[in-house]
């Protein structure tokens, strides 16, 4: 089935080029020359921005050479309070909570003007629509939890462009993993799916489009430890774990998430998607998800050769339909979108959450065929760079950089 507003990314996506030479979006430096150049920076604001999300996409956005962060909106309990106030309380009461754990807070971003002003001082969602409206800010990314899903609404039916991470407002229609799947027209609300569906999509994506015409995957079996978060300062009932592992099936919607989302991703390319089957654990970390994916072809035709797992390897090392966006100089002077190649095959995934420069590469390793034909890796992701703030700014910046998508408030 495909919307209208949306498509899986062709292989190749260089049609699109003339079109991206004449949308340059506002950049820091030239990039003929690398001197500066005057820009008029994008304004943003953060629905949940004192959120543990929310501080992280301001951490990229404080840093980011086309955007800058307007408005914090949070609840009552930070309205009006310094946000590095703010900040330091969240994450201290993150290390005190999660101290087995050796939680380290993450530091504040620095008192320095960005974009040649001041940290906004938190707000209600009141104070923001009395001070601000589409033409002041240009996109609202969202990070509050699914029960707040309505301030997302009010604000897209008040000409808002709003981004989220948060599952209230995801449909098939506006949920997008740039890797696999683009938005072709305009929208009010763009979603970025569940966490463990933003590292499952492009591998799947480079092993569907690989394996086909002459093999379609039929079954995809998903089995996840992720980490302590999902629950912003809600602690998780100890009564439940078996020893430090937490089954998430009785006290959260994650695997109905993952099933339906990555269904609707996947049924939007294919006319036969594969079935999905989903189970969910939480261990010990506050950060990077691991990820056992299982994926059944169907049946192989008698003469083809028996898939072995360097090909599947290689399958995944070349997968870049971002890559021609890559090219582009302006556009990659936005950090996300330009990160390239998505998928970083690793003989072991120690310490990748560390090596893989800004956390939205897709870590894969241990990739076999089983004697059945059944392809097995494991993926970690790290669920708030490419699952969560990173994958937020990924589609704003896609969505600015198109002149067609671009909000024209
Ligand atoms: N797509 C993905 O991969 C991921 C998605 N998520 C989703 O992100 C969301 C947030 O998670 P997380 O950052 O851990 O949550 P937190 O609890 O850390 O943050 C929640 C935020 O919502 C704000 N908030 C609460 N009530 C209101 C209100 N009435 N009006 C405005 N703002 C309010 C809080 O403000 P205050 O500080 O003032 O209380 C805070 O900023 C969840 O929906 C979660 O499912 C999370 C991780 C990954
Ligand atoms: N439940 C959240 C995602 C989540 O819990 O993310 P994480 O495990 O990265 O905290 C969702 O579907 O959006």
């Amino acid at each position: 089935m495909h919307s209208d507003s949306s498509a899986t990314v062709p292989s190749s996506i260089s049609s699109h080029n003339n079109l991206v030479s004449k949308t340059v979006p506002p950049v820091k430096l030239n990039p003929r020359n690398q001197t500066p150049v005057t820009v008029v920076p994008v304004t943003v604001a953060l629905l949940g921005g004192t959120g543990l999300s929310g501080r992280h996409t301001f951490s990229i956005l404080h840093e980011h050479p086309s955007f800058t962060v307007k408005a914090i909106i949070g609840s009552e309990a930070s309205a009006n309070i310094p946000y590095i106030e703010t900040w330091k309380k969240k994450e201290s009461a993150l290390e005190s909570h999660h101290e087995r754990l050796g939680y380290v807070p993450q530091p504040p971003p620095p008192h320095r003007p960005v974009h040649g002003e001041n940290l906004p001082v938190p707000m209600t969602i009141q104070t923001f629509l009395q001070s601000f409206s589409p033409s002041t800010i240009r996109y609202v990314i969202s990070t509050v939890a699914p029960s707040l899903g309505h301030i997302e609404s009010t604000l897209s039916s008040l000409n808002f462009t709003v981004i989220t991470i948060s599952p209230a407002n995801r449909s098939p229609a506006n949920t997008f993993v740039l890797e696999h799947k683009i938005p072709r027209s305009p929208l009010r609300v763009y979603a970025s799916p569940n966490c463990v569906a933003c590292g499952v999509a492009p591998v799947l994506s480079a092993i569907c489009n690989n394996a086909a015409p002459k093999q379609t995957v039929t079954h995809v079996t998903i089995t996840t430890i992720q980490s302590l978060t999902g629950r912003g300062d809600s602690p998780y009932p100890s009564s439940l774990c078996i020893n430090n592992i937490l089954p998430v099936g009785q006290i959260e919607e994650t695997e109905t998430y993952l099933k339906s989302e990555l269904s609707g991703l996947f049924s939007s390319s294919s006319s036969d998607p594969p079935e999905f089957d989903v189970r969910c654990y939480r261990g010990g970390a506050l950060r990077g998800h691991v990820i056992d994916l299982r994926v059944s072809l169907s049946d192989q035709q008698p003469r083809q050769a028996k898939l072995t797992a360097s090909t599947v390897v290689s399958w995944l090392e070349s997968f870049d339909p971002l890559s021609s966006y890559h090219a582009s100089a302006s556009f990659s002077s936005f950090h996300f979108t330009g990160s390239s190649p998505p998928i970083l095959v690793s003989p072991s995934p120690t310490g990748v959450l560390q090596s893989s420069v800004t956390g939205m590469q897709i870590v894969v390793s241990n990739v076999d065929v089983s004697d059945s034909g059944c392809i097995r890796c494991t993926i970690v992701v790290d669920n708030l760079m490419k699952g969560a703030a990173g994958a937020a700014v990924q589609i704003m910046e896609y969505v600015e950089f198109h002149d067609h998508l671009r909000p024209k408030n």
